[in-house]
């Protein structure tokens, strides 16, 4: 157990300020809705496509590190009837809660993902209702800590249905024996059967959010399927996108954004 080198990420993490963050990855040119070239409509698809099939659905899906972002729960929430989200940090949790309850008031706006999955999901839903339908299902805001065997500080009974990941275990894990055991330890929140959908980077080693420069360790398409069958899943999807010079901003070293859907062995 890699205890100093999780010490020192957890110390990393003191100095992360969200709306640096939000401002590096989620606002033009990263966010940039005119073509499916673009990071941001690339993820929404990817997430979209995966709920469409019906596969993935139930009482409960839990997002494990969902920061201060929640583009990443738009296309579930059509097909769970709770939505958990969790973060190491009070500032996200904070920032997650401010979208929920507080009528948007100094919260990120959401808007213009939410009118982009509207639009690719096809369905017709005017966006303010998708905003509203996920907020009442987002019942719980969490503390999480991957590291712990029970990430959750308690056991979760009964499993979730679904996980739901955004660029979490590889950015909270400083070598790639602690992310398969981050993988491992957030598979107890599963149901065998259940399904994970996780959105991460390709070979990134930092990325800035305000002061806070964090280490991520780096991982290829092989590091992400070996440690989902090290943990006992079926690798149902895999798709990888290719970060275009336009998008390297200097924000992070990210050479690519992986998808990946996963089964848990039943
Ligand atoms: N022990 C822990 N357990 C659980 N969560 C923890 C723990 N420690 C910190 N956390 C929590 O996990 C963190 C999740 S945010 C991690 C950001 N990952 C890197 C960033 C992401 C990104 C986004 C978008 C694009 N793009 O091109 O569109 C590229 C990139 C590449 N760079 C943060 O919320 C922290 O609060």
């Amino acid at each position: 157990m890699n205890a100093n080198g999780v010490a020192a990420v957890a110390k990393s993490y003191q100095t992360f300020n969200p709306r640096a963050y939000l401002q590096n990855n989620y606002m033009p040119p990263r966010a940039n809705f005119t073509s499916e070239e673009f990071a941001v409509p690339w993820k929404l698809r990817c997430l979209a496509d995966a709920f469409a099939t019906g596969d993935i659905h139930g009482r409960t899906l839990i997002d494990i590190g969902t920061g201060p972002t929640i583009y990443q729960l738009l296309s579930a929430c059509d097909y769970f009837e709770e939505i958990v989200a969790t973060d190491y940090l009070e500032v996200n949790r904070a920032e997650i809660y401010s979208w929920v309850h507080d009528n948007n008031v100094g919260a990120f706006d959401w808007s213009p993902y939410i009118q982009h999955v509207c639009r690719i999901e096809g369905k017709g839903e005017p966006w303010k209702e998708k905003e509203q339908k996920l907020k009442k299902k987002m019942t719980k805001i969490l503390p999480i800590d991957v590291h712990q065997p029970n990430p959750l500080g308690y056991e979760l009974s009964p499993p979730a249905n679904a996980l739901v990941s955004a660029f979490c275990l590889e950015a909270v894990s400083p070598d790639r024996p602690s992310f398969d055991r981050a993988l491992r330890n957030v598979t107890t929140l599963l149901k065998p059967g259940g399904h994970f959908l996780m959105i991460g980077a390709l070979e990134e080693s930092f990325y800035l959010a305000g002061e806070a420069k964090l280490s991520v360790v780096p991982m290829k398409e092989a590091d992400i399927k070996e440690s989902f069958a090290n943990s006992g899943y079926r690798v149902r999807n895999f798709r990888s996108y290719d970060m275009p010079p336009s998008l390297k901003i200097g924000v992070d070293d990210v050479q690519g954004i992986f998808f990946i859907h996963a089964q848990k062995s039943a």
